[in-house]
């Protein structure tokens, strides 16, 4: 399946590197970071991060045994980038869904092909950046001209991932997105989201309907929620927890299919529900954002130990 190598593919960079070399996963060139104190995969096609680990740590990210690696198809688990905009176009503001030319939920970026700008590497850090240009090559899907910009920073603490998007166009830009992290369990019964009380959510799963949160959030069933806060979040399993802080935003979107939408899921076990669980550090609903000419914003979330 992994075929590891040093020689780059026509998309990539030269890569004389310490701890990172290209490798080819099913049928998508990934870049693989082999460092003494953690591990990362990272995916060119959608700028996918899969794997990230310290050493002898399992992987951080949930990802599906069903997983396929194909161009064009989005990877069911690690961090989908959704970008230029999150969810169902019809569910965006006016200003965005005016731009959006696709039926597709969640945008292009997570099956485009980004370009490596560069990979940093320290005894204690790797920095892995890449861009997509949304241009006239992507008017299939939308109208508009943004350049995005990502980088992560792996280390021993944790892995950091900043989306950085600028308005490459004269005019104002609207756009919506997250970075979707699915996060595993070992029993989604005995799993909780602390941080959301006194928020207040918009349940997808009951007509978008207002809804006051109150204490940790419990997973009993299928959960499609939008919370309307940034803070920072903790993630408790039965294993262990995990710690979520956000940058440039104002929205979290909290997810589990339950057993019913599993079973509907690409690439997707019918029993994997139990096992995983999606906290994804959005611009969504009401925090949309919109940029002027040149503008950017930076959407960014840490995921470290609790
Ligand atoms: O199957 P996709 O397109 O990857 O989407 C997965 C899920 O992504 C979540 O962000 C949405 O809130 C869910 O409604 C959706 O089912």
């Amino acid at each position: 399946m992994s075929d590891s190598s040093s020689k780059p593919p026509a998309t990539g960079g030269p890569g004389n590197w310490s701890f990172t070399r290209w490798s080819t996963i099913g049928q998508l060139e990934a870049l693989e970071v082999h460092h003494p104190l953690f591990q990362a995969t990272l995916f060119l096609q959608g700028a996918h991060l899969t794997h990230f680990a310290p050493m002898d740590e399992r992987n951080w990210l949930w990802l599906s045994e069903l997983a396929r690696f194909q161009p064009g198809r989005a990877i069911r688990g690690g961090i989908p980038v959704c970008w230029p905009w999150f969810g169902d176009p019809l569910r965006n503001p006016p200003e965005i869904r005016k731009r959006i030319a696709s039926s597709s939920a969640h945008g292009f970026a997570r099956t485009a092909l980004w370009r490596l700008e560069d990979v940093r590497e320290s005894a204690h850090e790797v920095e892995v950046s890449l861009s997509l240009s949304a241009n006239d090559d992507f008017q299939e899907h939308w109208d508009g001209h943004a350049l995005a910009l990502i980088t992560f920073s792996f280390s021993i603490r944790g892995c950091q991932i900043a989306l950085t998007t600028t308005n490459l166009s004269k005019a104002p830009l609207a756009f919506s997105q997250a970075l979707h992290t699915y996060l595993p369990t070992d029993d989604i019964q005995r799993t909780r989201v602390l941080g959301l009380g006194n928020s207040q959510y918009i349940d997808t799963l009951k007509d978008w309907d207002y809804v006051s949160q109150e204490g940790p959030v419990y997973f009993e069933g299928e959960v499609d929620r939008i919370y309307e806060t940034g803070e920072a979040l903790t993630v408790v399993t039965p294993s262990g927890k995990r710690k979520l802080t956000s940058v440039g935003s104002d929205s979290t979107v909290v997810w589990n299919p339950g057993p019913g939408k599993a079973q509907r899921l690409s690439d997707f076990p019918d029993s994997a529900w139990q096992k995983m669980l999606c906290v994804e550090t959005a611009n969504a609903a009401s925090d949309y954002r919109v940029l002027n000419e040149g503008q950017s914003h930076t959407l960014g979330v840490f995921i470290g130990r609790a």
